[in-house]
Order: structure tokens, then C-alpha cells, then sequence
């Protein structure tokens, strides 16, 4: 499961306003990339463009030979729905109960009979950890849940890619380590492609295989998460690490003004935080697309920042690694746990 989309030369405007331009990545099969820009610079028109919700001036998506902007209108309907999308708010219908929101894609898109709509809605919403709450309306209960509502919604159609647009928004820190947890669980279960879109720092430097940031109308770095968190690139650098000195200022960047009595000021960016390590899956196993920590760092000749790939139980995972993989079989099918629904 999992396919590959190949972003060529992708440029957005609307009207005279360019959003982003010339932006060229690619989501690896069944990998998880996180997206990263301050505010305004466009993540969500991305998420929208690559989903064909939103027409870009030029440039090219491609999922498998098919390119996304060119298809005619039944092409494009026929390959949306390789797509499951997260929205901020969960985008439930607020009449309907769960059960009633999370089987309305199949209702909508497919001929299946009821009980088989029972037997995947159940399962999606055990997926995402809220059996028994099937029969609630969307305003009885917490943001978590409806966020979880709206993931399950998202997987009824078995998508290849699922597109996440800021799941941690109006969550708390710990209703977000809950949802990364599930994120990752899913990914290993699943394996479909991911991206995500986020504000959370943590969720970045833990959850993803590659991280992309966006700033000044271009991409400025997209690669492997130990690239970008190693990266001494001001802009990247500054943002992995929620730093007021850099390029970026309060609305959107600094002028040269700015910058230059930062530079008199003689601000030294220190060394680089620990790359902590990535998040596994909840059963101990290990994501079929998850690289062995500190592999991009040694095939690059780079140093990782002292005190990196350690978890809180001080377990140094380069050297963790090896016995790990070899006591565990890689997960295939692997139940995610969420605890229950209340969370
Ligand atoms: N349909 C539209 N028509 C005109 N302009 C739009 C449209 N949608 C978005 N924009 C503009 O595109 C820019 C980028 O918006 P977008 O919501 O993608 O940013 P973002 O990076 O997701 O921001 P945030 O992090 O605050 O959610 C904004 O200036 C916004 O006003």
C-alpha cells in the first residue's frame, strides 16, 4: 500500500499573488512528510492542490503516470479517491452522529450494502480507538475525538495517501502525543503515504520520515527528517528550533535592516539540540519505511549533535537498533492503541 506523488516545478498564484513557485519534491511510497512554513506561506493551498481541489498555474503532480492537474474531470474523480483527507476541524456534519459521519464517503461513493458498511465503519472506528462512541454527535464530545472522527472518516476508502492539515490544531500537548502515536501506529498498519501539515515542533523533529519547509514563496529544503535537523540553514535551523533569531520575523521576514542589528548584536546559533529519536509504533515494531537512526547522518558524513537518538530512558538507539529489529518481527497488520475513547 502507499504510492509515490512526484511534485515537478508546482507554482500557485491567485491572481496576482504568487503563494509558492517552482516547488519540485517527492512523497516516497508509504513514507510519512511532515510539512513545515510560518503562517501564510501556503501549506494548506498545497495540501489543496495536491488533493485537486485547487488548479495550479503550472508544474506537475504525478501518481504513477497519471499527472494530477492535466486529467479530465472523470480521471481526476476516479484518482481522488486514492486520497483520505484529516481537515483542521474534522469537517464532520454536525447533525450526524459518528457512525452517520464516518460511513458518508462509503454511502456516497460506493454500492455497498449496509451490513458491509457496518463492518468497515466498526472497524475504522476501532482503529482510532472510539468504540462506543459511534452514536455521539460531533458537539458532545472533545476536539480529540472529533479530530480521531474525522481520521476514521478519512480511512473508510482504504486511500493510498492520507493528507493530514494541522491534526494537533486546539489540541493539547497531550492529546497530541495521542494523536502522533496514532498517526505513526496507522502508518505502520496501513502503510499508505502521509503527509501532514503542522505548527508542532515535537511533531516534526519525532513523527516523520522527511520533513519540507516552506518560506518566501519557495521550498526552501525537503528531505530526510536527521537532513533537516541537522541542517545549519538559517531558515530551516530557525524554525526546527522555534528560535526569534534568524530570517523569519513576526510577519513573515526580517529586513536587512533587522538582520544586520542582529549580526552587530554578534548572536551565535550555538550548537545544534539532539535529534531525538524517531517515534515507533506502539507494539514495539518498526514501520516498513523507517530507516535505521543516525543511516542518513553516517551515509552523509555528518556528526549528529551530542546526545542524539536518545530516548527518556537514556537507551542510545544507534546501538539500540540493531537488536531491536532483530528480536521484533516488522509489523504487518499490528493493532494501534489508543486507549479508549475518552481521550
Ligand atoms: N481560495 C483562495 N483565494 C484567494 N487567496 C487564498 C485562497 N486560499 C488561500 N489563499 C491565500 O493563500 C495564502 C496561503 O494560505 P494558507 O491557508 O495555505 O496558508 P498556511 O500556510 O496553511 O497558513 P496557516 O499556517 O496560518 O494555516 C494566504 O495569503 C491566503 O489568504
Amino acid at each position: 500500500m502507499g504510492v509515490e506523488i512526484r511534485v515537478e516545478g508546482l507554482t500557485k498564484a491567485f491572481g496576482r499573488q504568487t503563494i509558492w513557485a517552482d516547488v519540485s519534491l517527492t512523497l516516497p511510497a508509504g513514507e510519512i512528510s511532515v510539512l513545515l512554513g510560518p503562517s501564510g506561506t501556503g501549506k494548506s493551498v498545497f495540501l489543496k492542490t495536491l488533493v485537486g481541489l485547487l488548479k495550479p498555474e503550472s508544474g506537475h503532480i504525478w501518481i504513477g503516470d497519471r499527472d494530477l492537474p492535466r486529467l479530465s474531470e472523470h480521471l481526476l474523480y476516479e484518482t481522488r479517491k486514492l486520497f483520505g483527507v484529516l481537515f483542521q476541524d474534522g469537517a464532520l456534519f454536525g447533525s450526524m452522529n459518528l457512525y452517520d459521519n464516518i460511513a458518508f464517503p462509503l454511502r456516497e461513493h460506493t454500492k455497498k450494502s449496509e451490513s458491509e458498511v457496518r463492518r468497515i465503519v466498526m472497524e475504522k472506528i476501532d482503529m482510532v480507538g472510539l468504540v462506543g462512541a459511534e452514536g455521539k454527535l460531533p458537539g458532545e464530545i472533545s476536539g480529540g475525538m472529533r479530530k480521531r472522527a474525522g481520521l476514521a472518516r478519512a480511512l473508510v476508502l482504504d486511500p493510498e495517501i492520507i493528507l493530514f492539515d494541522e491534526p494537533d490544531s486546539g489540541l493539547d500537548p497531550v492529546r497530541t502525543a495521542y494523536l502522533n502515536q496514532l498517526i505513526v501506529d496507522l502508518n505502520a498498519q496501513i502503510g499508505a503515504t502521509f503527509l501532514i501539515v503542522t505548527h508542532d515542533i515535537n511533531t516534526a523533529r519525532t513523527v516523520p520520515d522527511n520533513i519540507g519547509l516552506l518560506f518566501r514563496r519557495e521550498l526552501i529544503m525537503f528531505g530526510p527528517r536527521e537532513m533537516l535537523l541537522s541542517s545549519e540553514e538559517p531558515v530551516v535551523r530557525q524554525f526546527l528550533n522555534a528560535r526569534r533569531h534568524g530570517p523569519i520575523g513576526m510577519s513573515e521576514e526580517k529586513d536587512v535592516s533587522e538582520l544586520e542589528a542582529e549580526a552587530k548584536l554578534g548572536h551565535d546559533p550555538g550548537q545544534l539540540p539532539p535529534i531525538p529519536p524517531q517515534l515507533m509504533p506502539t507494539d514495539g515494531g518498526v514501520r516498513r519505511s523507517q530507516s535505521p537512526p543516525g543511516s542518513w547522518l553516517k551515509a552523509h558524513g555528518v556528526q549528529p549533535p551530542p546526545g542524539s537518538f536518545i530516548d527518556d530512558l537514556g537507551r542510545d538507539w544507534v546501538q539500540e537498533w540493531p537488536r531491536h529489529v532483530a528480536s521484533r518481527t516488522p509489523v504487518a497488520g499490528a493493532q494501534p492503541s489508543m486507549g479508549g475513547p475518552g481521550r
